[in-house]
């Protein structure tokens, strides 16, 4: 068996045609979208997501809103350029880029963001607007892999779903949106606390990778015919993405997400897609 490849390049590049059209709408009725970006430190990973987001930003017609700090960034100083894009109308949607660098309050850096313009879904308000199954911007890598899936046509209702990993960006809210009743997944999560990972794997009809460790999944976890989504991001010596998925799996997965070309592009496209439909609730004035 070869696993169907579950093309994100090719399908964030149609999300994206659709936006450009509602980007023109929009603009005829005066809004242009702009989307802020606050990247801290140097991390060539973090400054390649970041230029990626802008070019798409241009692709679609989005205004783009550039702040860089240095790695010796203040607390106070992140918190001031987070104050200036609340206040910034030109600025309907940003982002901050994670991880910031070590000794930086995360958290209370995403509290200061204006829940509005939150277009990574990631504010504790919106977090909580999601638990509560209130309308709230979706957390961009967790609906990229749902967009994912339905494109592909593979069944999530009553799936049982594996997630590895626990981060805020994707392993947090991806099964909160999965037991949605609009998806109604049945989810394990998994993490380094797990006790036999590969028992759990092998129960699974979807796994989604996301604990960030080279290769952890291996064919002979997975059963034969599941769909299985790479969103872990190593790097080896040369710079060169190693994502937590064993290349045999193609071998014995149903579906497969490629990484890079999977899950990436999604995660892009879905910010775009945030942030065009706080410009339509702006302008239709909700
Ligand atoms: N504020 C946020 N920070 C981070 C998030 C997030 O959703 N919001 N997620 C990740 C990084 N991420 C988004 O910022 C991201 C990851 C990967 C890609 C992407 O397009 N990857 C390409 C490969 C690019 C390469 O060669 O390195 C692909 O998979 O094809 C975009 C965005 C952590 N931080």
């Amino acid at each position: 068996m070869s696993a169907q490849i579950l093309d994100g390049k090719a399908t964030a590049a149609a999300i994206k045609a659709d936006l450009a059209q509602r980007v023109t709408a929009l603009k005829e009725r005066g809004v242009t979208p702009g989307l802020g970006t606050v990247l801290v430190g140097e991390d060539p990973g973090s400054q390649k997501y970041v230029a990626g987001k802008h070019r798409d930003c241009a692709q679609v017609g989005i205004a783009s809103i550039q702040r860089e700090l240095p790695a010796t960034a203040t607390q106070e100083e992140i918190e001031a350029v987070v104050r200036e894009l609340n206040d910034d109308p030109e600025c309907t949607g940003y982002i901050v880029q994670l991880p910031l660098p070590k000794g930086i309050d995360e958290n209370r850096i995403l509290e200061l963001m204006d829940p509005a313009k939150d277009a990574d879904g990631l504010h504790p308000m919106n977090l909580g607007r999601l638990v509560l199954n209130e309308p709230a911007p979706l957390p961009c890598t967790p609906y990229g892999v749902i967009q994912l899936l339905r494109q592909f046509g593979v069944e999530i209702a009553g799936a049982h779903v594996v997630v590895v990993g626990r981060g805020v960006t994707i392993g947090r809210s991806l099964p909160l949106l999965l037991t949605r009743k609009s998806e109604n997944a049945t989810v394990t999560q998994c993490h380094t606390g797990t006790r036999d990972l590969s028992a759990q794997l092998k129960q699974a009809d979807i796994v989604v990778a996301a604990a960030g460790s080279p290769h952890l999944i291996k064919p002979e976890d997975i059963r034969p015919g599941a769909a299985v989504l790479d969103v872990g991001v190593s790097r080896d010596e040369n710079g060169k993405i190693v994502g937590d998925v064993h290349p045999g799996v193609a071998e014995v997965a149903g579906w497969l997400s490629p990484n890079p070309g999977g899950v990436g592009p999604m995660t892009r496209a879905q910010l775009l897609v945030n942030v065009v439909e706080a410009a339509e609730r702006a302008a239709a004035g909700a």
